[in-house]
């Protein structure tokens, strides 16, 4: 460590046209010597403090003055190898200063304590309050980033369930457009574009296929005895009745009026008269809710590979007109014939 006997003139030149402060502060004396710099600096007038360390410790900020002051003694005790701080000082007008105080102890007794003490304070002011306005700024775009991502949640929360809402009204508009609104069951459209599939289908794979058109007996009897709604309740349960005897796969769909047709996937000729013999037996057994009893008349044909929707929808009309004609509430059968073409 170097130690510092009196300045010479050369060194008290430079320590007075240096702008910052420098301060010289004997320990044994307790005389604190600063340069003119320091007092231009903070705006005082020269020379017009006592040489004291009280004169530097008044003039820090409470905010600043104890985290200063840890900093100083643990220096000066050994604890910490560079005493170094940034803190405000109080300048004259008022204002306060930000400065970096950086000091060295450059003499000591010879048993090891400090003699002597010397430093700097250079303004960093203009640093030191853009740094803390970049902070600000950036505080302040941090909270208009989170207002930003909870508007963007909570949008993305509303849309979700505008989403939800659209999904539930398509399918809402799907089943309007798909099915018939006295029973639920498929409507005349589906059951034609089903059978366009299940046509093509069966084409494809040479699979079997059969249709039932169904058709309540002298319906318009029930109306006229029992009321125009009671007719529209038995059609509901007959049309119920119908979807419970059949297979899943299989396509029931109100044709129109008191009429049902059915599509019976990878079916052949035998099990699908099987399964309009049941139906029928099914019908003929029901008592309604309001206690009123109906039969139905089907008629069933075979796909053919040169078969297409018209031709065989008129066969399966052609075999319910043989059904009612042989005294209704039987199923009648006509053969699919080759040399229907598509
Ligand atoms: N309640 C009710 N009746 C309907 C509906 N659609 C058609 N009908 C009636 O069904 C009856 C069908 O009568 P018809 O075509 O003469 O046939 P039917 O009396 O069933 O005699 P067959 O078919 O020859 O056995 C008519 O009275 C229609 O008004 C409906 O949605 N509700």
């Amino acid at each position: 460590m170097s130690v510092i006997k009196e300045p010479d003139q050369t060194l008290h030149h430079v320590l007075d046209i240096i702008s910052d402060g420098v301060w010289d502060w004997n320990i044994a004396t307790g005389q604190v010597i600063r340069n003119p710099g320091w007092y231009r600096m903070l705006g005082y007038e020269i020379h017009s403090f006592k040489q004291d360390v009280l004169t530097w410790e008044n003039l820090i900020h409470s905010d600043d003055h104890d985290r200063v002051m840890g900093h100083f003694e643990a220096y000066v005790q050994g604890l910490i190898p560079e005493y170094n701080i940034q803190y405000r000082c109080l300048k004259g007008d008022g204002s306060f200063l930000w400065i970096e105080d950086s000091g060295r102890i450059v003499e000591r007794s010879a048993e090891g304590s400090p003699q002597r003490m010397i430093g700097a304070h250079t303004n960093i002011h203009a640093q030191k309050t853009l740094q803390q306005k970049l902070e600000e700024q950036s505080k302040l775009l941090r909270g208009e980033y989170e207002n930003l991502d909870h508007i963007i949640q909570e949008r993305t929360k509303e849309l979700d369930q505008l989403n939800q809402q659209l999904a539930r009204k398509v399918e809402e508009v799907e089943m309007l457009a798909s099915r018939d609104a006295l029973t639920g069951i498929y409507n005349r459209r589906m059951f034609e574009s089903f059978l366009d599939i299940e046509i093509k289908r069966a084409k494809r794979y040479s699979q079997p296929m059969c249709v039932i058109l169904a058709d309540i007996d002298l319906f318009k009897h029930v109306n006229d005895r029992y009321g125009h709604s009671s007719g529209d309740k038995v059609l509901v349960e007959v049309a119920l009745t119908l979807q419970q005897h059949l297979r899943e796969s299989d396509y029931l769909a109100r044709w129109g009026g008191e009429e049902f047709a059915i599509i019976l996937p990878n079916t052949a000729t035998k099990v699908a008269m099987e399964t309009a013999e049941r139906l029928r037996h099914e019908v003929e057994s029901l008592v309604t809710t309001e206690g009123i009893s109906v039969t139905c008349s089907f008629g069933v044909t075979q796909f053919h590979q040169k078969d297409c929707g018209t031709s065989i929808f008129s066969r399966m009309d052609q075999a319910l007109y043989m059904a009612k004609d042989q005294n209704r509430n039987t199923v009648r059968l006509i053969p699919p014939r080759p040399e229907v073409r598509a």
